[in-house]
C-alpha cells in the first residue's frame, strides 16, 4: 500500500480571505514533497492544517487511505513529527535531553516524570538516552550532547530540533521553513540530510517540506507543489517546476510587487 498522506480539496478561509482554495496533494512514503510559493501563498496555513492547528472548512485529509483529523498533541501517535520555524528547544535541558523528549511517548514510565525526579523506569531512560545519542550521531552533532542549546550556533540548534523530531521515529516528518536563518553552506548540508531521510535503512520517513527557499526545495524534493494565492498553480518534479511559466510568473510577480512597494 503506497498511499501516505493525502489532502483532498482543502479550503481554508480567514473571514473574507481565502488562504487555501481546493488544494489537493499527496506525500507518498519514501518521498520528499515540497510546498513552495511566494509570500502569502498559503504555505504556513497548509502546514497548520496538516499539524491540526487550523481546521479546514472544506475538504479532508487521509493517512494511508484512512480519514485523518490531526490534533497537534496526537500527531506523534499517528507517526507524524514536525519542526517549527525557530527551533523551539527547551532552554533548561541539554541537547541530549531535548532529543529524548521527542521520544518520551515511547517510554512506559514517561520521561517527564523522570525530569521531575519522580519514579521512572531506568531501563526506559537508558533506552531513550541511547536512541537519542544514536540520532545525534547520525546528524553529526553527538559532540554537543551535553551542551545547553542556547550556547550553540543556530545551524546546530536547527539540527537538534530535527533530531528531536526524528526521535519520535515518524513515518512522516513535517518541516516548516527549515532553511530560515541559515547560510548557503548550512542550507546545502541540511539539504543532503533531508534528502537521505526517506532513503535510510533504519526508520525511513517521508518528508513534507514547506519552504520558500527555492534552491533547497529544488535540490531535495522528489515532487513539488507550487501555491499562489491559496491555489495549486503547478505540481511536478523539480525539472517540470523549473520550466513552468506559471511558476516563473508567480515568483516574478511577487518580486516586482516587493520592488515597487514603498
Ligand atoms: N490566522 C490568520 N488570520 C487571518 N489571516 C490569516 C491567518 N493566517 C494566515 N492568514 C492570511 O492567509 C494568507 C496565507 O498566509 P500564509 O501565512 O499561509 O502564507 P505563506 O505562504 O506561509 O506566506 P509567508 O511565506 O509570507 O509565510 C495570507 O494572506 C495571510 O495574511
Amino acid at each position: 500500500m503506497e498511499r501516505g498522506l493525502e489532502l483532498h480539496h482543502i479550503g481554508v478561509r480567514f473571514g473574507g480571505l481565502t488562504a487555501l482554495d481546493d488544494v489537493s496533494l499527496r506525500v507518498p512514503p519514501h518521498q520528499v514533497v515540497g510546498v513552495i510559493g511566494p509570500n502569502g501563498a498559503g504555505k504556513t496555513t497548509l502546514f497548520n492544517v496538516v499539524c491540526g492547528f487550523v481546521a479546514p472548512q472544506t475538504g479532508s485529509l487521509t493517512l494511508d487511505g484512512r480519514p485523518l483529523r490531526p490534533r497537534p498533541h496526537r500527531l506523534t501517535r499517528l507517526g507524524i513529527a514536525r519542526t517549527l520555524q525557530g527551533t523551539g528547544l527547551f532552554a533548561g535541558l541539554s541537547v541530549l535531553e531535548n532529543v529524548m523528549t521527542g521520544a518520551s511517548h515511547t517510554a512506559r514510565a514517561g520521561f517527564v516524570p523522570a525530569l521531575l525526579g519522580l519514579p521512572a523506569s531506568d531501563r526506559d531512560e537508558r533506552r531513550l538516552r541511547a536512541d537519542a545519542l544514536a540520532i545525534l550521531d547520525d546528524l553529526g552533532i553527538a559532540e554537543h550532547a551535553e551542551a545547553a542549546p542556547t550556547t550553540l550556533p543556530f545551524a546546530v540548534r536547527q539540527r537538534v530540533a530535527l533530531a528531536r523530531a526524528l526521535a519520535a521515529r515518524p513515518r512522516l516528518l513535517l518541516l516548516d521553513e527549515p532553511a530560515g536563518g541559515l547560510g548557503a553552506d548550512d542550507i546545502a548540508e541540511l539539504g543532503e540530510l533531508i534528502r537521505q531521510l526517506p532513503r535510510r535503512d533504519t526508520d525511513p520517513c517521508a518528508v513534507l517540506l514547506v519552504e520558500h527557499h527555492m534552491d533547497l526545495v529544488m535540490a531535495v524534493c522528489d515532487e513539488i507543489v507550487v501555491l499562489d494565492f491559496g491555489r495549486v498553480i503547478a505540481a511536478g518534479t523539480p525539472d517540470e517546476i523549473r520550466d513552468d511559466p506559471a511558476v516563473t510568473d508567480a515568483y516574478l510577480g511577487a518580486t516586482v510587487e516587493e520592488e515597487v512597494s514603498p
